[in-house]
């Protein structure tokens, strides 16, 4: 592979060497030292693995743009994957030594046996694991339709199987890298070699697509010295996507999340005016907010349920205010604790529904129950993370509703980002809302000022 990349006009190459590592296995050797910024790799336009390069194929091509409906980025890259890898004829040993440096089996969740899944049961890692089984089934009998069938020739239908499919989505998933480009598009490619830098937050993003010369180049997210394992940033990725998508875990990764579902039926009361407001307030009826452990109880989750909550007293006086109080803070003390209780009791109920409380599984972990870096182990970590967040989710909306239940609701959070402030700042002339801070205080000042003045 590195020769074939050489001959094409890769640059780099000659200070990297593939080598095994602790914990994140295979991984690029810095074989000279590097300074931050500086440029370790540059993969030409040539070598990469793209939509683009699949549909100008002279064999593949044809076939990729005839299916109707046209395939997804991903299953596009997935067949290429595999056509490439079917061939044999010279034109495509350079992709083909790409393919045999590729991992021959994967970690990603949905290879794990079920009482390895079981372990995260109530995780939404668990669910989407489960869900993935049908969809990647349905996909697979939608490409085998489309494309596979329609060209027996190209498509021998014994590399072509659901297995292999898999493999190859796997193979994208844990490898492509995705750059937004300057006109707003988006591409996803795979880059030989570059595939092959794991991934470290201590780097920031380091790896960066020329959309002039359609090249993809990586740079020292780091000083490196020689012999020093170089890596790139995937993203903020919380432990439930990285095990689905490239199969390991950071253990305690501090990009933890949950996504909560917020969704309405359209037969609910007063559906439609509630509809406009959750549109004015940048949402929508159906809506996934990411808690994390920075911010477990966005503003956006109490937008939408004081919305949802409103009844026909409350839509009447918003209709008369002509204001935009439902899409700012609360509407009325009792929208807002049937809103919190709620919340209340959906986080415990969501937390109820975990398999292995986070008590239980930290002992697990403790006592050596799941051997490090297995995928029991891995799951157990998806699991931890998501219920430490919902954890602090659930807190946030108990000291809110005991605020608001007593009448001080104003009083405990934060009148812009409803956080309860740890040291609490008063509005100096009115002294009827809380900040957190001074930053806070200025933000609201604007929706402020006239209730301040009246006050
Ligand atoms: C882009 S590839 C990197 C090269 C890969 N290690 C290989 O040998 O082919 C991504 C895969 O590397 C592994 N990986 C990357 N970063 C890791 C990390 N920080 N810890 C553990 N495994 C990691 C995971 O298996 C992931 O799916």
């Amino acid at each position: 592979m590195e020769s074939w990349l050489k001959q094409s006009g890769a640059v780099g190459l000659d200070g990297l060497e593939l080598a095994n590592f602790p914990v994140t296995g295979r991984g690029v050797k810095t074989l000279r030292h590097f300074k931050k910024g500086e440029s370790i790799l540059t993969i030409p336009s040539g070598n990469l693995w793209t939509v683009e390069h699949a549909h100008a194929d002279p064999l593949l091509g044809p076939a990729l743009r005839s299916a109707r409906p046209p395939l997804s980025v991903e299953d596009t890259l997935a067949t290429y994957l595999l056509f490439v890898r079917s061939r044999e004829e010279s034109g495509y040993d350079g992709l083909r030594s790409h393919l045999a440096t590729l991992p021959t089996s994967y970690s990603s969740s949905i290879f794990f046996a079920e009482d390895e899944l079981e372990v995260c049961a109530g995780s939404s890692l668990y669910t989407i694991t489960k869900q993935l089984e049908q969809s990647i089934e349905d996909d697979y009998r939608a490409l085998f339709v489309r494309v596979f069938v329609q060209y027996p020739g190209l498509f021998p239908l014994g590399k072509f199987t659901i297995e292999d499919y898999k493999w190859a989505l796997c193979t994208v998933w844990s490898r492509a890298m995705d750059f937004v480009l300057p006109d707003g598009k988006s591409i996803r490619l795979l880059a030989p070699f570059a595939d092959m830098l794991n991934h470290s937050s201590e780097v920031k993003p380091c790896h960066v697509y020329d959309v002039s010369s359609g090249n993809l180049s990586v740079l020292a997210g780091k000083d490196y010295e020689v012999g020093d394992q170089a890596f790139i940033y995937y993203g903020p990725i919380p432990n439930s996507r990285l095990l689905r998508l490239y199969g390991f875990v950071v253990p305690g990764n501090p990009d933890d999340s949950y996504d909560l579902v917020l969704a309405t039926h359209p037969s609910a009361p007063f559906f439609e005016q509630k509809y406009k407001l959750w549109v004015s307030a940048g949402l929508d009826s159906t809506c996934t907010i990411s808690l994390t452990l920075t911010d477990p109880l966005p503003k956006g989750v109490l937008r939408y349920l004081r919305i949802q909550r409103l009844d026909e007293s409350d839509l009447a006086a918003i209709a008369l205010q002509q204001t935009d109080a439902a899409t700012e803070g609360k509407i009325s003390e009792s929208n807002e604790v049937e809103v919190l209780r709620f919340l209340v009791d959906s986080f415990c109920h969501l937390l109820d529904s975990f398999g292995t409380q986070l008590e239980k599984l930290e002992k697990q972990l403790a006592d050596g129950v799941f051997s490090p870096g297995g995928n029991a182990w891995a799951a157990a970590h998806v699991s931890l993370g998501e219920q430490r967040v919902l954890r602090l989710a659930r807190k946030r909306a108990e000291e809110l509703l005991s605020a608001a239940e007593s009448g001080s609701g104003d009083v405990r959070g934060c009148a812009n980002c409803e956080k309860i402030p740890t040291q609490p700042m008063l509005c100096g002339r009115c002294k009827a809302v809380t900040y957190c801070g001074r930053a806070c205080q200025v933000a609201h000042y604007k929706r402020h000022k006239a209730v301040c003045r009246a006050v």
